[in-house]
């Protein structure tokens, strides 16, 4: 007997002790529950809905889809926070608070914050958008000096040869057409032409109505006959890229840990992304094929000395070898990164605006009236108007385009992170604390913009007593402060060019076979989610 119980005893002795086992578990339980309620815990004070562990609020935006930040600013403030899975924002919905953080307290929060899509993207980590600090402020520097007036003006004819073809017998079509794909093919081109140099040739009219009248979203496919294979694959390859950068949880695996456990993001990634077929290995084969046939064309014009100045690659590949800029700022991976970012920066954002503007004047025949007078009253139907004209001549335009960058807001979030500890709108935010500005919120807030369902171009007429008594920043449809858009100016030339040719020809009226209202998706920028579909009739 005594024999067998020292026996136990000693099999007892060798196990872990019961306690031990219990310690490990608790410590991984507070582990792991630190893990994820530590960036909850520093912005514990601001106010915010009841948040579930691990998706955190994505629920609600999953049900409200975008309109949840306005939902959410009606029930909690200017300053609320919203967890994007274990990741807490700190929402700012006040036009005066956006001014604080973007300008008055830049220095403690001049970066952006890096959501988990771009985390699982090299490629779109090294653009101006999500470079930081001093990288950041030399490559903004070097852009800035670069992008002159002068230098947009004298793009003034190269898109609008890129618009004229693109818009060529447009009334030949019988059937609706799919607007917002032909300007996707337009605006792509313009910017391809103006950041690379390289002509896409989507605006070829036979390519551009043959795939238009087949709604085919694929820019690449019609276009291979007039600019070649590589250009079809870049550009195929471009769109997969962004449209694969989701926010929400239809992204790929390691893009949905990356928003519930980032700690796991990275090392996921690195697995999947060897596994054939996976969504992981899907995307890393297109970056990779991307960033080879960027680091291509950057080699090609490094090597080209007769490249003038007339696009922005050009104007870079000038600027660091005259060594205005350090090569260290401007490496090849950083060159590429930026150009391919124009890109991707000018081609959606143009092309949802020129679409919002085509949809909303069809719905609304008293502006589109008022607007074909100033336009006709330039001149005649040849005279392209100059940046200037562009500037002084076209003030309805000018209300025109703000109004429907209002009611359907492009870019409605902005993202930025704090450097260090910062007081906003009451509350101590620690260093790290993602704090994004609501900018779509402030341009339907009723304070600042009466009836803001109702779309009326007059309301940014200088002389109405709402935009005199509106605040400042109420609408900022480009950002605000020193990371403000770069390519404002760019993109409403372009827009204002190619609404001036459009409404010399044509006018539009809404197919009846598009939904209403329109569907909207939440990507990288907003987007139709079916197109805007317009009949189109010429004008005599
Ligand atoms: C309607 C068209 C566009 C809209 C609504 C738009 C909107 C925005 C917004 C809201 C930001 C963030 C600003 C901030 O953080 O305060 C931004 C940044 C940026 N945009 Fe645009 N954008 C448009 C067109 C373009 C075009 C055509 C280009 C390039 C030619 C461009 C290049 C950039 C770049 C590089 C940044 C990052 C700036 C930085 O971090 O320093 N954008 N844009």
């Amino acid at each position: 007997m005594v024999s067998i119980d020292l026996e136990w005893l000693f099999q007892v002795q060798s196990l872990p002790s019961v306690s031990a086992i219990f310690f490990t578990l608790v410590a991984l339980i507070v582990g792991i529950l630190g893990y994820l309620y530590r960036p909850y815990w520093g912005v514990r004070k601001v106010p915010g809905p009841p948040t579930l562990p691990l998706v955190g609020h994505l629920p609600l935006l999953a049900k409200y889809g975008p309109d949840v930040f306005s939902v959410l600013a009606k029930q909690y403030g200017p300053i609320y926070r919203f967890h994007m899975g274990r990741q807490p924002l700190i929402i700012i919905a006040d036009a005066e608070l956006c001014k604080e953080a973007g300008i008055k307290k830049f220095k403690d929060i001049p970066n952006r914050s890096i959501p988990s899509p771009i985390s699982a993207s090299p490629l779109h980590q090294k653009g101006l958008f999500f470079t930081r600090d001093s990288q950041w402020s030399s490559m903004r520097n070097t852009i800035i000096s670069v992008y002159q007036p002068s230098y947009l003006s004298s793009l003034v004819p190269t898109m609008q040869s890129f618009i004229e073809s693109a818009t060529q017998n447009l009334d030949s079509q019988q059937e609706d057409i799919t607007f917002s794909n032909l300007s996707l093919r337009l605006a792509t081109d313009v910017i391809g032409q103006a950041a690379f140099g390289v002509n896409f040739g989507f605006s070829n009219p036979h390519s551009v109505c043959d795939s238009i009248k087949s709604g085919n979203n694929n820019v690449g496919d019609d276009a291979a006959g007039a600019a070649g294979n590589a250009v079809t694959d870049f550009i195929n390859q471009h769109i997969y890229s962004t449209t694969q950068l989701k926010m929400d949880l239809s992204g790929s695996f390691s893009i949905i840990l990356g928003l519930l456990v980032p700690i796991l993001q990275e090392p996921f990634r690195q697995i999947l992304k060897r596994i054939p077929g996976t969504m992981d290995w899907k995307i890393d084969r297109t970056n990779q094929k991307l960033s080879g046939r960027l680091n291509e064309i950057v080699e090609k014009r490094r090597k080209d000395r007769n490249r003038g100045s007339k696009d922005f690659l050009s104007l870079i590949l000038n600027a660091t070898e005259s060594k205005t800029v350090s090569e260290k700022v401007f490496s090849p991976d950083y060159i590429s990164a930026v150009t391919y970012e124009h890109l991707l920066a000018g081609s959606a954002t143009t092309s949802f605006t020129l679409s919002s503007i085509i949809y909303l004047v069809a719905g609304h025949p008293e502006v589109e009236k008022r607007l074909l007078e100033e336009i006709d009253r330039f001149g005649p139907k040849d005279q392209i108007p100059t940046s200037q004209d562009l500037n002084d001549k076209f003030p309805y335009l000018d209300q025109v385009i703000k109004e429907s960058m209002r009611y359907f807001f492009a870019s409605p979030l902005v993202a930025r992170e704090t450097s260090n500890e910062v007081e906003i709108g009451g509350y101590l935010l620690p260093k790290g604390t993602w704090v994004w500005l609501a900018l779509g919120v402030l341009a339907k807030d009723p304070q600042n913009f009466q009836e803001p369902e109702k779309f009326k171009p007059g309301r940014f007429d200088p002389n109405c007593e709402e935009m005199k008594r509106r605040h400042p920043y109420a609408f900022i449809p480009f950002g605000i402060g020193p990371r403000a858009c770069i390519g404002q100016k760019f993109t409403l030339q372009e827009v204002k060019l190619s609404l001036i040719h459009l409404y010399r020809k044509y006018v539009f009226r809404h197919s009846p076979n598009m939904e209403n209202p329109l569907e909207l998706e939440y990507g990288i920028v907003l987007n139709f989610k079916h197109g805007v579909k317009v009949r189109i009739i010429k004008r005599t």
